[in-house]
């Protein structure tokens, strides 16, 4: 792993933020995540009693200095600063040698852990999916997809890729705010981008086939395709490519986008594996036909975000003013959003695991008293069956890093069934329901279009009306799925959740 020096994390900041503090000021509570670059934990700093996230650094391997990937991800969150955006508040650093979670020292020149400290977010979005086991409401399918695409296109236009969207990455607190955060991986680009850019990225399950054929020169256009399958994700129940090797993941992209040909895509014959990796016979576009029994409006707009040719695929921008976000029912009002326990997908994770270590226990236990079993009361089966299907089942969840991929079989794609065949309910019919009431009051729904500058990302962004940072300050409500209610009833123009009519809410940074 690449290294740098300490003092490149003093970035014309004066102290307190760049590690002035001991993490000492913070009591750890309990750890809610495992990445791939260190443990997050929930705490509380003492002195004022506020809950943050602390991100341990990890710098096993750095000998010498201090990871790159996370100078990156610290000088990327800097330069951004948007509601739908997680905040990096500070870092700080152990005093003494940390011990890890093992007890053992950490050995690193700096004598202790380093942390990255960030606002608390109560869930992630596969934490949250598997703890909402009715499914999720249209609207508040749209509330989330529309916070997505709002940060995204805000991290677009500050000319940052985020380069790993997937659910893990999505956290949601108990506002119903969603933000973008890991930042492990992203990168600032240019359009006029004439280095090589890895096409080692993003989780294998949301990998665009630009990136599966060789691609070394992208923009947006990757993300957006991540948003598709999160989105086509939330509407189906489960991932719809949940690829094991980079080479299913094609021949998975292919049987539901079609092959890819010079027709559809314009170059693709000259992309560094296409002949590796091109599909050996044609394959047509099934998506529509795969997901007929989605609402026609979200069919549409998944339609525009799973193209294959990056040129041709949506930008957040114009995502966000498609017809699925202004027709009823709306997007809810984050507030209104039920109230979940903590859940990130670590302690889903850990919950199965521990379930899974009881069932075995108790079918030891049958095994070894099998009279004894049948005298017992019937079985309660309530958690265990809960749990025992999943919405979005553990996976590669991670980057992978493989050597070149192998070639796909002649004889055509695997023939796998997945769509034919789901673990979870039939696509489409995914378990919405849709709240009581009233569903169209509420947000503008002023359909003036034009409001948009033009050009798909503008080299500039002013940032101003996002420079208050994460809007907070939401009351506790009760739980409910009311549409109309609140500081969102009315049709007022301006009244939608992310501020703004449909054609003023980006016209501060553009
Ligand atoms: N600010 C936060 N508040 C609450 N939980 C968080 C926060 N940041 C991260 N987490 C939890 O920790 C998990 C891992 O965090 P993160 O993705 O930033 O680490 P990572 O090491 O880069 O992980 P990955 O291997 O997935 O890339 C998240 O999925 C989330 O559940």
């Amino acid at each position: 792993m690449a290294i740098a020096d300490f003092g490149q994390l003093n970035m014309e900041e004066p102290p307190p933020f760049w590690g002035s503090r001991g993490v000492d000021c913070f009591e750890k509570l309990e750890q809610v995540g495992e990445g791939t670059y260190g443990q997050v934990y929930m705490a509380r700093e003492i002195k004022t009693g506020e809950i943050v996230a602390l991100k341990k650094i990890r710098m096993d391997n750095e000998r010498e200095g201090f990871p790159i990937t996370a100078i990156r991800e610290i000088k990327i969150l800097k330069k951004l600063d948007h509601p739908n955006v997680i905040h990096l508040k500070e870092i700080v650093t152990s005093p003494g040698r940390d011990r890890d979670d093992q007890g053992k020292p950490d050995n690193n020149k700096y004598k202790g852990g380093i942390y990255m400290v960030f606002e608390y977010m109560d869930h992630d979005l596969t934490g949250l999916s598997d703890r909402s086991t009715q499914g999720f409401t249209v609207p508040q399918i749209k509330c989330y997809m529309k916070q997505l695409l709002t940060g995204l296109h805000y991290c677009h236009i500050k000319k940052v890729l985020h380069r790993d969207i997937k659910g893990s990455n999505l956290l949601i607190d108990n506002e119903g705010n969603l933000k973008l955060a890991d930042f492990g991986l992203a990168r600032s680009y240019s359009h006029d981008h004439d280095g090589n850019l890895t096409n080692r990225v993003i989780t294998l399950w949301y990998r665009p086939p630009e990136l599966l054929l060789g691609a070394t020169k992208y923009g947006p256009a990757i993300d957006m395709w991540s948003v598709g399958c999160i989105f086509a994700e939330l509407l189906n129940g489960k991932p719809i490519l949940p690829g094991k090797t980079e080479t299913e993941q094609l021949t998975k992209i292919y049987e539901l986008c079609g092959s890819p040909d010079e027709n559809n895509w314009p170059g693709v014959s000259k992309m560094p594996w296409f002949d590796q990796l091109k599909s050996p016979r044609p394959l047509r576009r099934r998506l529509r036909e795969i997901y007929r029994n989605f609402d026609r409006h979200a069919l549409e707009l998944l339609e525009r975000m799973l193209v294959l040719d990056p040129s041709q695929r949506i930008s957040a921008k114009d995502a966000l003013d498609a017809d699925y976000f202004w027709t009823d029912p709306l997007p809810c009002d984050p507030k209104s959003l039920p109230k979940y326990e903590s859940s990130h997908e670590f302690q889903t994770k850990k919950r199965r695991q521990e379930m899974r270590h009881n069932e075995e226990a108790a079918k030891k236990q049958k095994m070894q008293h099998p009279q004894q079993h049948s005298r017992w009361p019937a079985q309660q089966h309530g958690v265990g069956q809960t749990h025992a299907a999943p919405h979005w089942p553990a996976g590669p969840n991670h980057p992978v890093n493989n050597g070149p991929p192998p070639q796909i079989p002649a004889g055509g794609p695997s023939g796998h069934h997945y769509y034919q065949n789901p673990r979870g309910p039939a696509p489409g019919s995914n378990g919405y329901h849709h709240p009581s009431g009233n569903q169209t009051g509420g947000y503008n729904n002023n359909r003036s279009r034009g409001g948009y500058s033009s050009g798909s990302f503008p080299s500039q962004g002013r940032g101003a009306p996002y420079g208050a940072g994460p809007s907070g300050g939401y009351g506790v409500r009760p739980p409910n799925y009311s549409q109309s209610g609140g500081q969102y009833g009315g049709s007022g123009r301006g009244q939608n959740p992310m501020g703004g009519a449909r054609n003023q809410r980006y016209g501060g940074w553009q």
